[in-house]
């Protein structure tokens, strides 16, 4: 195995050329090394000319707008974006054009492509795609929905194979769909110039295989390539990353196996493990730099069997991990939280997590009832633009005003001549700086306007924002009759808003563990649903193939002072049992 050397997080790398792997735990400091990394190379290197630049990829859009904010916004020699923008951007977007269906047409229509989408299957969609393929024998609509919505591309020995994330998908009654099929629902939206996010990956890859010499003229524009949270990186990724480091491009990567959760979306922690390039150093940091001794002690236990123990570098911290009981997800069980916080005066940030989206609507006391979706059946396109609008909304109460702006500019679909697509009505031009400016009007409209809405209806709400763009000389359809109009009549604004969780949240408290991925509080609350997830805790396998283990130490390792679990009623035996592992009980200690 190859010798891996320990550094600190603050400690330079001397070999500024080669192929590197970092491994380390969780606040171990790797975001602030990879910016002083990043410093390091921009000073010293002469491989970069005034016509490249370093990529660093990030996880999330909200992890690479912190390392862009510490590089400085005006550094314009790095290019910070998530693999899905990188690969959009320099490959798919200005490539694809080359790829060709059976008949010689491009596969994808170019001129209404527009960045990636999701992949909605209506029943428009469905009954569209049942007639082409050919498969009106599958008349479970429900089970086809969630097949449809579920694909992924899969490297495998042949190939990569378009299928359903989980195989039992694909069953529906006593057929299965097969993976012709599925490729003519694909074409359906590519045809619209609609590519999925997960597309993006497959279109970059294929393009690299079919025209290899993209990649020399990828790899002199970045002859850096820098990865950060590498754990999670899917085996499509990993290999269109090797093909430019092979070209020559220095790739590093940085990640800590333990923390590999995206099992459901390809990654696996052995491929990170597993990842190497010629001459490639291996480093490790073993301190952590964010949680408090106790913590570190506690997540020690959770990793056992793994090869890297954390030392806790903070000795101004030394809070116990606590726990309680509680019967259900409300918010008798987040006030005995909030206790908790007071009672060691910690008023700083804090997250509640839970595993899933249902449990983190329960916690928040949305409706567990998916309104997008039903307003997404009724009328797709009116959905998208107010999905869109709200999720610019959020985002800008989030402090992400330019993602916002972005957001709100995507409402203004147009074809290739600039033609408003609906729900605006027929033959309305907009030039892109018009987008852009009609896109702040709107964020001003809803900045001013929302509180005075929440309570309101959706109708009320689409009454006032089609007279504000009239005033822009804009018009919206009007919603006059039928499904839609009923929808919008009971529909609130504030229903809308609290069942619109964004991919990745900055500023909620309550939250999914996946969407703290990287993320760091003063303290963290941890809800457990269901008894299964104490055993794991009491029981952890952090190097299983399944990531349950490591969603629940991502989870843990968010905390900075005070850590606690929230679980279900619990026997007297396990209570032993946690107290045997340092594991506090509130109501013993509480006066
Ligand atoms: N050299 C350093 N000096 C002072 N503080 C540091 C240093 N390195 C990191 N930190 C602080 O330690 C904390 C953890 O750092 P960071 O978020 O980079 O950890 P990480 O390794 O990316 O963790 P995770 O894997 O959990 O995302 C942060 O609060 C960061 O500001």
């Amino acid at each position: 195995m190859d010798k891996v050397k320990v550094i600190s997080s603050d400690e330079s790398i001397s070999e500024l050329s080669g192929h590197f792997k970092v491994i380390a735990g969780p606040g171990a400091g790797k975001t602030h090394w990879l910016v002083t990394h990043i410093q390091n190379v921009l000073q010293n290197v002469k491989e970069l000319t005034a016509a490249s630049k370093i990529a660093c990829i990030t996880y999330t859009t909200v992890a690479g707008e912190e390392i862009q904010k510490r590089l400085g916004i005006n550094q314009n020699k790095v290019e910070v974006s998530t693999i899905h923008s990188f690969l959009y951007a320099n490959i798919v977007k200005p490539y694809i054009y080359l790829l060709k269906d059976d008949n010689g047409d491009m596969l994808v229509n170019v001129e209404e492509l527009d960045g990636h989408d999701e992949n909605i299957a209506t029943k428009g969609k469905i009954y569209v795609w049942q007639q082409e393929a050919r498969n009106g024998y599958l008349t479970d609509k429900q089970k086809i929905k969630k097949c449809l919505e579920n694909l992924d591309w899969k490297l495998e020995e042949n190939g990569i194979n378009l299928k359903p994330r989980k195989p039992y998908l694909s069953k529906i009654g006593r057929y299965s769909i097969k993976s012709e099929e599925l490729l003519i629902y694909k074409r359906l939206f590519w045809k619209e110039g609609v590519i999925h996010h997960e597309d993006v990956i497959y279109f970059a890859y294929i393009i690299l295989e079919e025209y290899p010499l993209l990649i020399d003229h990828i790899r002199s524009k970045y002859p850096f390539v820098f990865l950060d949270e590498f754990q999670d990186t899917n085996p499509i990724q990993t290999e269109i990353i090797k093909k430019l480091g092979n070209a020559g491009s220095v790739i590093g990567v940085i990640g800590d196996p333990a923390q590999s959760i995206y099992e459901f979306q390809g990654a696996s922690r052995q491929d990170f493990i597993s990842f190497s390039l010629p001459n490639q150093t291996m480093y490790s940091i073993e301190n952590n730099r964010r949680c408090g001794s106790k913590i570190v002690d506690f997540l020690n236990y959770i990793r056992i069997g793994d090869e890297l123990e954390q030392k806790p570098l903070r000795d101004d911290s030394e809070i116990d991990v606590y726990f309680y009981e509680c019967n259900e997800a409300g918010d008798d069980n987040i006030t005995r939280f909030h206790e908790l916080r007071s009672r060691f005066r910690l008023n700083g940030d804090y997250c509640i997590l839970a595993r899933n989206n249902d449990l983190v609507k329960q916690l928040r006391n949305a409706e567990a009832e998916d309104i997008w979706t039903s307003f997404n059946e009724i009328d797709s396109n009116r959905e998208r633009f107010i999905k869109k609008m709200f999720t610019a909304f959020k985002l800008v109460n989030d402090n992400r005003q330019e993602a916002g702006v972005k957001e709100l500019i995507k409402i203004f679909k147009t074809d290739k001549d600039g033609i408003l697509k609906e729900p605006f009505q027929e033959y309305q031009y907009v030039s892109p700086v018009m987008k852009r400016s009609l896109a702040v009007d709107l964020l001003e409209f809803m900045a001013c306007g929302m509180v005075k809405f929440q309570d309101k209806s959706l109708y009320e709400f689409y009454e006032a924002l089609s007279g504000l763009l009239k005033v822009k000389n804009y018009g919206i359809k009007k919603i006059t009759r039928g499904r839609i109009k009923e929808f919008s009549d009971s529909t609130s604004i504030k229903l809308l808003l609290d069942n619109l969780i964004l991919p990745e949240e900055k500023s909620s408290e309550i939250r999914t563990i996946h969407k703290a991925k990287g993320m760091e509080f003063e303290s963290v609350l941890l809800y457990f649903s269901d008894n299964e997830e104490v055993k794991r805790l009491i029981s952890p396998d952090i190097s299983s193939e399944k990531d349950d283990t490591r969603i629940l130490y991502v989870a843990l390792s968010r905390a900075k002072d005070l850590l606690c679990i929230a679980c279900p009623p619990l026997d007297t035996e396990t209570k032993t049992i946690l107290s045997s592992m340092n594991l506090m009980e509130v109501d013993l200690v509480m006066p």
